[in-house]
């Protein structure tokens, strides 16, 4: 031999790899029960069964070979033999926590791969055999076509025949194994680490089997798909079935509520202010909680089970033809709730140009705020039928609307990675946390959370800007037989607005709505709400805002002004935080413009389809 053979300790974080370096060489490297302990590479020698020295790196956990924060960079560098100071090791030890196997095989078959000589150890098998799992070394062996040990690297048991094995792998004739250096996707890996998983699980816990059955149904490649819909389906079903009776009562106060001020309040600019103002405007808002609070307790309820998780499996290929991977799929989830936390999220996406890319499509989801403008038009224009047994016309348009924004922002995100950042994205590599039941206080005070945001927003930046917008729909006082808002400064504004939406058949009252609603979406809401109550002084009855834009809207307006909330960037808090985060003005512009241009056109169409089926 001429050069002393290098050997890589490499596999997921907290495998037991520092561990397993110092029962081999002696050394003291700091072990610790968390990912990340070891965070640079570390060299030590140690004596092969021969009687020659090798070189054996110990390095720091991780989940792929291609991922890219700095720790992990280490690792890849090493591995490949790239980077100045390295070369190619001539043999990988590659450690497994046995009792996290199919989580820990994935970067292991990607390892294996390589085609290098290549040793496991199963390490912690004390640990799976205090919990009751059993686990076969030798068919593991077989599946993998490498020897592997099983090591309790904490006891030294293990050591020597990993010695011995790693001797006739760094010493003996390379093969290079056929299918080296295979790229597969996530899913994929996955589900051939958890096929390989259950042949070399001899017994386990009920719990365990529970998971493995679980997992092999819900990220199968047909039946996974097919429940993720069903899931989104239901809950887009429940946010109109079950709000309904919470929302029409809270409705029903709201009106009565304004009703019983109007009628016994003297008329001036006050009882104006409160009932047209708070109640028609603010309140409009404000009754679309019950919808808000089911939307978020299936999300919840779905988070604390460990579903997403495995949702995010599922979609990594999809978003892999966008131009994403994997790790957007949980900042665009937030984003449902809101895109500025979304867009904070994305600091946990290590490739910058994925980063970039999901900052730039986050305003697609459709976010809580957007939730009351389509109830609102959807209660008024969608008669409330059901198309099948137990699927309602307003819920399946709800979910159409839906899924415009998340198709619009895979084909948007698409465009952009192709056309706008160029070049390629890191793959996507996640735990499987353990299935559990939600815990019901979780549930509790997500929704609280939830409840207060909403009012808290109805409190502060809805009502402020309602109160701007019946200051201005108000004056000046219009002359006998004039609308009071075509008369009013609000009215002049959107006036002029109009000429520029009125191709894409919005009316003066959508114009009117437009520009405050930019400081909260909801707001458009509350300003038709307004308008409308303001111009409608002499109907008589009381109607809701749903009855009132049903009869002033045609269905073709009704539906481009849906298509334009699916799209257009309604909100300066989404801009502000994408300023921050991308550290300049470039990309929030860019997004802006590209956002309205595709909000208009995409209205446009919608527009001139609707009038051409005869629905203007
Ligand atoms: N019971 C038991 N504990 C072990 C065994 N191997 C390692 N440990 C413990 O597991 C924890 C993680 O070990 P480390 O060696 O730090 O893991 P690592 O793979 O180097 O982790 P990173 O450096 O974060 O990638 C430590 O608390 C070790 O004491 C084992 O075989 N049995
Ligand atoms: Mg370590």
């Amino acid at each position: 031999m001429t050069r002393t053979p290098l050997i890589a300790v490499v596999g997921n974080p907290n495998a037991g790899k520092s561990a397993l370096f110092n029962a081999l060489t002696g050394a003291r490297q700091k072990v610790g029960n968390y990912p990340g302990v070891t965070v640079e590479r570390h060299a030590g020698r140690f004596m092969l069964a021969n009687g020659h020295t090798a070189e054996l790196v110990d390095l720091p956990g991780a989940y792929a070979l291609d991922a890219g924060s700095p720790d992990e960079e280490v690792t890849r560098n090493v591995v490949l033999g790239e980077g100045d100071y390295e070369r190619l090791p001539d043999a990988l030890l590659v450690v497994l926590d046995a009792a996290n196997l199919d989580n820990h095989l994935r970067f292991a078959l990607q390892l294996i791969q390589l085609g290098l000589p290549t040793v496991v150890a199963l390490n912690m098998v004390d640990l799976a055999e205090r919990d009751g799992l059993e686990l076969d070394a030798a068919v593991l062996e077989a599946e993998l076509g490498v020897p592997v040990i099983e090591t309790v690297a904490v006891r030294r048991r293990g050591i020597d025949a990993v010695r011995d094995k790693l001797t006739e792998a760094a010493t003996g004739p390379r093969d290079v194994r056929e299918g080296a250096g295979v790229e597969e996707d996530p899913l994929t890996l996955q589900r051939r680490a958890r096929e390989i998983a259950m042949k070399a699980i001899v017994s386990e816990t009920p719990t365990r089997q529970f998971t493995h059955r679980l997992d092999g149904l819900l990220l199968h490649p047909v039946a996974g798909p097919i429940i993720l819909a069903v899931l989104l389906f239901v809950m887009f079903q429940a946010v109109f079935a079950w709000a309904a009776p919470p929302a029409d009562f809270l409705e029903g106060v709201v009106i009565g509520a304004g009703e019983w001020i109007g009628t016994n309040m003297t008329d001036s600019w006050l009882k104006s202010l409160i009932v047209d103002g708070l109640f028609a405007g603010v309140g409009a808002v404000v009754v679309f909680l019950p919808q808000i609070l089911i939307l978020f307790l299936f999300i919840l309820v779905l988070e604390g089970t460990g579903y997403m998780v495995r949702a995010a499996f599922l979609m990594d290929k999809l978003m892999g033809r966008a131009g994403l991977n994997g790790s957007a799929f949980i900042p665009l989830l937030s984003s449902f709730a809101c895109a500025v936390p979304g867009i904070m999220a994305t600091r946990t996406i290590e490739d910058p140009k994925d980063r970039l890319t999901t900052i730039l499509i986050a305003p697609l989801m459709t976010c809580s705020a957007r939730l009351p403008v389509y109830a609102l038009i959807i209660a008024a224009f969608i008669p409330n039928r059901e198309v099948a047994p137990f699927i309602g016309l307003q819920g399946l348009v709800l979910f159409g609307l839906y899924v415009a924004g998340i198709v619009g922002a895979l084909i948007l995100g698409s465009l952009i990675r192709r056309k706008v950042v160029k070049g390629e994205g890191g793959t996507f590599m996640m735990e499987l946390p353990k299935y559990q039941m939600p815990r019901i206080s979780d549930v509790l005070i997500g929704l609280w959370q939830r409840a207060w945001i909403f009012l808290k927003r109805a409190g502060t930046i809805i009502l402020a800007t309602t109160m701007l917008l019946w200051v201005l729909a108000s004056y000046p006082k219009a002359g006998p037989g004039e609308s009071q808002v075509e008369a009013s400064i609000a009215g002049k504004i959107a006036s002029g607005i109009e000429v520029v939406v009125e191709p894409i058949g919005f009316n003066r009252d959508i114009s009117l709505a437009l520009l405050p609603a930019m400081a909260a979406r909801e707001v458009a809401v509350a300003a038709i709400g307004t308008v409308y109550a303001l111009d409608a002084e002499d109907e008589d009855g009381l109607q809701t805002l749903e009855e009132r834009v049903a009869g002033r809207w045609s269905l073709a307006t009704a539906l481009a002004f849906l298509a334009w909330f699916v799209f257009a960037p309604q909100c300066i808090s989404t801009i502000a935080v994408t300023r921050r985060e991308t550290n300049g003005w470039k990309w929030p512009l860019f997004m802006t413009g590209y956002l309205f241009a595709v909000a208009y056109v995409a209205a446009g169409i919608t527009y001139w389809t609707a009038v051409a089926f005869g629905l203007g």
